[in-house]
């Protein structure tokens, strides 16, 4: 039996009077990559921000890890949280510190009693990951969005987390360098193990990574399996749009 990671049922959340998740059902098993699609608007984020405890559900449940996330005390979503990266779409990186200084960041805040031998190693390890360990002592201001995008992912996978939430991985990025984070998110799972939720509104990026897909229509998954089998026999026009106006590389 395989191990899930997150499940999701029958999630519902509403502001005022609008209804954003009307019973969303979500599963994501060890080691798996989900690709969560939808229009903007549709509540992709505010999905993400109920796993995390940063907005809690009216409805449903959101169990991660084996806890119900909305059940967790403060120390515990803490915790929780240790074990999910959030990588950002910005990569949100210090400006004014050097690419080893932003990576240190994540471990001085988090992990206690670090020799400084024990931190320069985690963080040359995890650069060595993304590739760019000559990076090490450069400015962020010195590298290329792509670049940058690889050391926000290896600042997210220094803590090593079970869970990786991508959101939108490949915005503003070059078709080439779009195709490189799909690699390196892939890379991520076979070397970490990671369970990952890649939220993205690029279709290349979707059929790359994603072993499903699952899309976002008016507030619940309408449609979900591997991408194949989601769009070349899409039934559902709001989804075949969603191919149709997609320009797949
Ligand atoms: N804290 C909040 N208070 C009120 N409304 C909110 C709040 N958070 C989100 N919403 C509303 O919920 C809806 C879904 O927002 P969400 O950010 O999840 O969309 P999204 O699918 O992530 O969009 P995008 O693809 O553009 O990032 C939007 O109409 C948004 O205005």
């Amino acid at each position: 039996m395989e191990e899930k990671v997150v499940e999701v049922r029958g999630l519902k959340k509403s502001f005022g009077e609008l209804d954003v998740l009307k019973g969303v059902d979500l599963d994501l098993y060890k080691g798996e990559n989900v690709v969560v699609l939808g229009k903007s608007g549709t509540g992709k984020s505010v999905l993400i921000k109920i796993m995390v405890g940063l907005l809690t559900q009216d409805e449903g449940t959101m169990e991660v890890l084996g806890q119900e996330v909305s059940n967790l005390r403060t120390h515990e979503l803490n915790e929780l949280r240790l074990q999910i990266g959030f990588s950002f779409q910005a990569s949100a990186l210090y400006d004014s510190m050097t690419v080893r200084e932003n990576l240190e960041f994540p471990l001085v805040r988090n992990v206690k009693n670090l020799t400084k031998g024990e931190k320069d190693k985690m963080v040359e390890e995890v650069l060595e990951s993304v590739g760019l360990l000559q990076a090490i002592n450069q400015m962020p201001s010195e590298l290329s969005g792509g670049q940058r995008k690889r050391i926000g992912i290896a600042r997210t996978l220094i803590l090593k987390p079970e869970i990786m939430l991508y959101d939108e991985p490949t915005a503003g990025l070059d078709p080439i360098t779009c195709s490189d984070i799909n690699n390196l998110i892939n890379q991520v799972r076979e070397e970490y193990n990671t369970s990952s939720i890649i939220i993205t509104h690029d279709l290349t990026c979707a059929r790359d990574t994603g072993d499903r897909v699952a899309v976002l229509l008016d507030g619940a998954f309408g449609a979900e399996g591997q991408f194949e089998d989601v769009f070349k026999n899409a039934g559902d026009e709001r989804v075949k749009s969603f191919y149709d106006y997609n320009f797949i590389r």
